[in-house]
């Protein structure tokens, strides 16, 4: 624990979203192993999945303070415990969820002013704009925290606010992204944002760019040397200090931080890390398509298909609500468990994906690029096999496969939007996804090369994070910062 004065204590406020809660309580427990104090508001449902992470922080000596709120469902029209975004079964009540979150600001703000020391600083995710002015009512430095990385927000950006793409008559033609420091092709398809443009979204949207102008800094979980000048090239574009101070979920150290965090594991996976313990190094695929999207059951039996038919050795998760009996008639009639059995193992339910993809066995990962698990896979040292769903996922995909070079397509072309997974069903064929995981363990000179670029910038990851690396120095520069005082007298 480092000398901070006792004083310094930061709030945090993520958007209730595993992609989104995972890192910041990460971020909480990096802020508070430095000495600060850390305050981070959630509502019960979601207190419930990281109260274990935070007791052992807390036994650990990191003063951290996990804060329930109740969230209004029953005000906006939610059905009660729908208090995150992997619980809403549609987009369609996105507007209420966002509604709710919205009115945890008073609530918030009654319990910051009976705090003692009183808040230095707020690091809230984008999505929480309105904590822009809960930090001009306390006369705080707010910083913003994005959940993706610096490359795709300036891809995002870039395209945004160029006419780059006016000429581009199809959707499906790929152009260039304007002013990146590394170029790389997109289509109009795959741009970021797809799966929700509507009219209250833009509105939405707006707010958010303001309270980001309106910040004092930008956080990315991500480091300096992945982001190939993004972050400089960020900093330049909205005028402001932006730092990495990632990847964070490198600061879950040991094996039972990493196996309870984000949410209880299925009781699959201690069979699972049991199993793993007896594989050859480097031998098995992980495969996992993030906590939103839930595909259908057509789409995940040829996923099935897929990992059966590749010989590989596997871990599928399939997670809670997806698939249903359709997908588990097809399971027990395909004998399918009985037919990999000491190959393949299926988690049903949440994977201890970060204990999983530290073991030494794994030597791929298959995955939708969320930000999250693309990064926990560079950690990791893994290459990739990448099958983007929606979000800004294709935007990732090209960066892991065209900029980093660690990665094999199998994914579609197009966007599933998120809910209609069932309606589009299947998107890639089994024999598709065999042949993508068959190349990526190949042992030819591209699989090698893959492998060692994928071990090189695993290596940086984790530089990044030690005394003396890119983003440790930067959480000391945040810090500083705060340490440097108010911005504003307390109104
Ligand atoms: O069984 C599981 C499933 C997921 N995870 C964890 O959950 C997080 C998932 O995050 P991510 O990989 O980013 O996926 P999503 O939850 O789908 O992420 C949403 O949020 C991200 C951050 O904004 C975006 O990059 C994605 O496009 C968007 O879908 C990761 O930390 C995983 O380790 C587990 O531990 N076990």
């Amino acid at each position: 624990m480092s000398s901070l004065p006792q004083s310094v204590h930061i709030v945090f406020i993520p958007l209730l979203a595993q992609g989104h809660m995972i890192p910041m309580v990460d971020m909480v427990r990096i802020f508070a192993s430095r000495g600060a104090v850390a305050t981070i508001y959630t509502t019960p449902v979601n207190a419930h999945r990281f109260r274990t992470t935070v007791d052992r922080s807390s036994e650990l000596g990191m003063p951290i303070r996990l804060v329930e709120i109740p969230f209004p469902c029953k005000e906006v029209g939610l059905p009660v415990g729908y208090e995150n975004l992997d619980i809403l079964p549609s987009p369609e009540l996105l507007a209420k969820f966002y509604d709710a979150m919205g009115k945890l600001q008073k609530p918030i703000e009654k319990h910051l002013r009976e705090q003692t020391p009183a808040p230095s600083c707020i690091i809230s995710d984008r999505y929480i704009f309105w904590s822009s002015e809960t930090a001009q009512r306390f006369g705080i430095p707010r910083f913003v925290f994005h959940a993706m990385g610096c490359f795709s927000v300036l891809s995002a950006h870039n395209v945004k606010h160029s006419n780059c793409s006016d000429s581009v008559t199809s959707d499906m033609e790929p152009f260039e992204v304007p002013g990146m420091p590394k170029g790389f092709k997109i289509t109009k398809a795959q741009l970021p944002g797809n799966f929700v443009r509507q009219q209250d979204f833009e509105v939405f949207r707006g707010k958010m760019q303001e309270a980001e102008m309106a910040a004092q800094g930008v956080l990315f979980n991500s480091f300096d040397e992945l982001e190939h000048g993004c972050v400089e090239a960020y900093q330049k574009t909205i005028g402001k200090r932006v730092w990495c101070i990632g990847p964070v979920s490198l600061c879950n150290k040991d094996e039972s931080d990493m196996f309870q965090r984000g949410n209880e594991a299925s009781s699959d996976a201690e069979k699972c890390m049991v199993w793993l313990d007896s594989m050859k190094p480097r031998s098995v695929i992980y495969a996992c398509l993030g906590t939103l999207c839930r595909l259908a059951p057509s789409q995940l039996m040829e996923l099935g298909r897929g990992l059966g038919a590749s010989q590989q050795p596997f871990v599928w998760v399939i997670k809670r609500g997806e698939g249903d009996s359709e997908l588990e008639n097809w399971l027990m009639e395909e004998r399918f468990e009985e037919r990999v059995k000491g190959r393949g193992i299926v988690i049903r339910g949440w994977a201890p994906q970060v204990a999983i993809l530290s073991h030494r066995a794994i030597g791929g990962f298959l995955t939708h690029c969320g930000w999250n698990s693309t990064l926990e896979g560079v950690c990791s040292a893994l290459p990739m096999i990448t099958w983007p769903l929606f979000a800004e996922q294709f935007v990732n995909e090209a960066l892991v496969v065209e900029i980093l070079r660690i990665g094999v397509r199998v994914g579609a072309k197009v966007p599933v939007r998120w809910g209609e997974e069932r309606k589009v069903g299947v998107l890639v064929r089994g024999d598709e996804i065999a042949r993508a995981i068959n190349a990526l363990v190949s042992g030819d000179e591209e699989g090698e090369e893959r492998r060692k670029r994928a071990a090189e910038l695993g290596q940086k990851a984790r530089q990044a994070m030690q005394e003396g690396g890119s983003s440790h120095s930067n959480v000391s520069r945040v810090l500083q910062y705060i340490m440097a005082g108010p911005t504003q007298e307390v109104v």
